[in-house]
């Protein structure tokens, strides 16, 4: 018997994320290929960008998806996240060439007040959120502050694009497959200040750190190139990443849905006060998922270079919280 279709909301659907990302999801790359889906998109209520929503909405129906169950364009959030079961907030301004993220706070901010509360009042009780906007880590603090009847466990940021990122670095390095990589994290926050940690990975069992033996790469290389890859990017491109985001974002709602079967990956998500972390900040963790749920790897030794690399992106995230109250 088929499945019920779900119901999956996406901001910023006319945007260059969005347009990587609705044909994957409809075309049952994230929720997998037995389970139908009915998007739910929204767009800012302006004539260009919803006529830009609408040829999406077309290009979207020439697919014939088998597992598309059903379109709804929307200007206004209380509509588009209405029982909706997964929502991906990507609408918002990216930054241009020169810019920090957290520049885009006080663009962005308010943004995910006003989204925060139309979840709060119309989605499924059991949404799972995944912000992606920028900067994701904050703004996924804001939806969740905003959205006081909602678990806030079902809110979450995209560090997976970092995560992917560090795993290829390795991969590179190694000359192993990244397919091989297990056991690598990404802590913090998603800005230049995430510490990508390959201290516990292995690769056929064998440990990575052992493999690579050479800290200064580590320090002086892996850790810079991961951490500035999305400015090299749009350094490059004149525009900010779209196609690996978007890829990352069908990763990390994939693995929270369907499970990870013990594979570690990283998911921001509100701290509960593992590994000294307050409670609530948005903090890239390690973490694996089964029935749905997060779990974060814990135990884990923190030494004196990762303490140092988790206090930086620490009060990065606490000097960005403080700095929003205002929107709370
Ligand atoms: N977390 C990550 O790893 C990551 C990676 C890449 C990009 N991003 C961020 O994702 C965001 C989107 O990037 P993009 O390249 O798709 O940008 P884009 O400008 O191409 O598209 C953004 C779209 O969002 C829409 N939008 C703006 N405000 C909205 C609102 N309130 N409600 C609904 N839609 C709204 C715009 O009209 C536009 O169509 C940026 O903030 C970017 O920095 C995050
Ligand atoms: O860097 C950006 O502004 C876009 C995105 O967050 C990225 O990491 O590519």
């Amino acid at each position: 018997m088929s499945k019920k279709p779900v119901r999956v909301a996406v901001t910023g659907a006319a945007g260059q994320i969005g347009y990587a990302l609705l044909f994957r999801i409809a075309s049952g790359e994230m929720l997998g290929k037995d389970q139908p889906v009915i998007l739910q998109l929204l767009e800012i209520p302006d004539e260009k960008a919803q006529n830009a929503l609408k040829g999406v909405i077309m290009e979207l129906e020439d697919c014939a998806f088998p597992l598309l169950a059903g379109i709804e364009a929307h200007s206004d959030p209380k509509t588009a996240f209405k029982d909706t079961d997964y929502a991906l907030l990507v609408g918002s301004r990216p930054r241009g060439p020169g810019m920090e993220r957290s520049e885009l706070l006080a663009i962005n901010g308010a943004i995910f007040t006003a989204q925060g509360k139309a979840l709060n009042e119309v989605a499924s009780r059991n949404v799972k959120v995944l912000v992606v906007g920028n900067p994701a880590n904050t703004n996924a603090y804001i939806a969740m502050k905003s959205a006081p009847d909602l678990p806030a466990k079902n809110f979450t940021a995209m560090l997976r694009l970092d995560h992917n990122r560090a795993a290829s670095q390795i991969a590179a390095k190694t000359g192993k497959a990244v397919a091989e990589i297990e056991k690598l994290a990404v802590w913090g926050n998603h800005s230049p200040t995430m510490y990508a940690d390959y201290r516990f990975a292995t690769i056929g069992g064998e440990s990575v750190k052992a493999m690579i033996n050479d800290e200064t790469w580590n320090r002086e290389t892996f850790l810079p190139t991961v951490g500035k890859r999305g400015a090299a990017i749009i350094a490059a491109r004149g525009l900010s990443s779209a196609a690996s985001a978007a890829n990352a974002a069908i990763d990390h709602m994939r693995d929270w849905a369907l499970g990870t079967n013990g594979k570690w990956v990283t998911m921001g998500i509100p701290s509960n006060g593992e590994y000294g972390i307050p409670k609530e900040v948005m903090f890239g963790y390690p973490v694996t998922c089964e029935n749905g749920e997060y779990k974060i790897v814990e135990g884990l030794e923190i030494d004196a270079f990762s303490q140092e690399c988790i206090k930086k992106t620490l009060d990065e995230l606490l000097g960005e919280q403080d700095g929003v109250k205002h929107l709370i």
